[in-house]
């Protein structure tokens, strides 16, 4: 993303960010990136790391603040195991006006709506961690009482970090999960084999760690840059009878790294409903 082809972020009033772990903080760190004014964030949080606090205070953050005007967004960046006890709490501040968008993995529109007001405005969103440089990717449903403004505002603030994709279906959402929320940790560890795997080859381990990162980084920039296809991006490597393809012929067999990916993806999205039965 070009930060400066985004207009600067603005919002019709406060927003209340409850949890700002990896992701909320990724999210936060992507809208301030963006020029979202600080005076109209609130981060409710009870175990803020010390790097999170030193940041909030040093921007003019307000941390667990005693009182609050209401706030126009509720962003929900908590674990789902503590979903029903943080909608308590979210809930007093929770008014007709207010949008509430939730990041949790498997909490559903309905398990939200079952703890908040009635007819509160919901959207349940996946985003991913790349959001923190606006390179994530959001895909984003909402339930029948947000207003087409607030899904306007809603679209702005996660396009803000990345790209959107609005879905119609919520069953899509356990998938989604499992490919693009959970999806970047399963190239890091790509990076962390291919690094190990350069070490059995004879590389120091420094070497290979400094190689495999810079390839997948790399790699994925390339992708990003030219809007090319995968497929294409890889024939262009691989050169017929060189090393590559000797290489492919053990990752594309028919238990090579399709087949563990679609295990794990499976795997993602079960996990995934499973977190959504409570
Ligand atoms: N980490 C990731 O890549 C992604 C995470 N998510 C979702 O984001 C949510 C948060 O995940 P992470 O950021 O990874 O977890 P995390 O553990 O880093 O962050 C959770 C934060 O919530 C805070 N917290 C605990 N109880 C609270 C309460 N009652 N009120 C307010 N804050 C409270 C914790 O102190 C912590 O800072 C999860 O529901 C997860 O499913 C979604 C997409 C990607
Ligand atoms: O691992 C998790 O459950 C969360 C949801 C997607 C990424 N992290």
């Amino acid at each position: 993303m070009n930060p400066g082809k985004k207009a600067q972020l603005a919002l019709p009033g406060p927003l209340l960010l409850v949890g700002a772990g990896k992701m909320g903080g990724a999210l936060l760190n992507g809208w301030l990136r963006l020029g979202l004014d600080p005076s109209l964030i609130y981060v409710v949080d009870p175990q803020p790391s010390f790097e999170l606090k030193t940041d909030l205070r040093d921007r003019g953050i307000a941390l667990n603040p005693a009182s609050m005007v209401q706030p126009k967004v509720v962003l929900l960046a908590v674990k789902p195991q503590i979903l029903s006890g943080a909608l308590k709490a979210v809930a007093l501040h929770v008014d007709k006006d207010t949008l509430v968008i939730s990041i949790l993995a498997g909490a559903t529109l309905g398990a939200l709506d079952a703890g908040l007001p009635s007819r509160t405005a919901i959207i349940r969103t996946m985003p991913n961690t790349p959001a923190a440089i606006g390179r994530g990717v959001t895909v984003m449903i909402a339930n029948a009482e947000v207003s087409p403004e607030q899904r306007a505002l809603a679209s702005q603030l996660m396009e803000a970090v990345g790209d959107v994709a609005w879905i119609g279906d919520e069953a899509l959402m356990d998938a989604v999960t499992a490919v693009s929320g959970s999806g970047p940790a399963y190239v890091f560890f790509l990076a962390e084999a291919l690094a190990r795997a350069g070490v059995k080859a004879g590389l120091p381990p420094e070497l290979a760690a400094q190689l495999a990162s810079a390839t997948v980084a790399g790699a994925g920039e390339l992708m990003h840059r030219t809007g090319t296809v995968p497929e294409t991006l890889r024939k262009n490597v691989t050169s017929p009878g060189g090393t590559t393809a000797a290489a492919l012929e053990i990752l594309m067999a028919p238990d090579g790294l399709e087949w563990l990916l679609t295990a794990a993806v499976k795997a993602a999205t079960e996990r995934s409903r499973e977190l959504g039965k409570g």
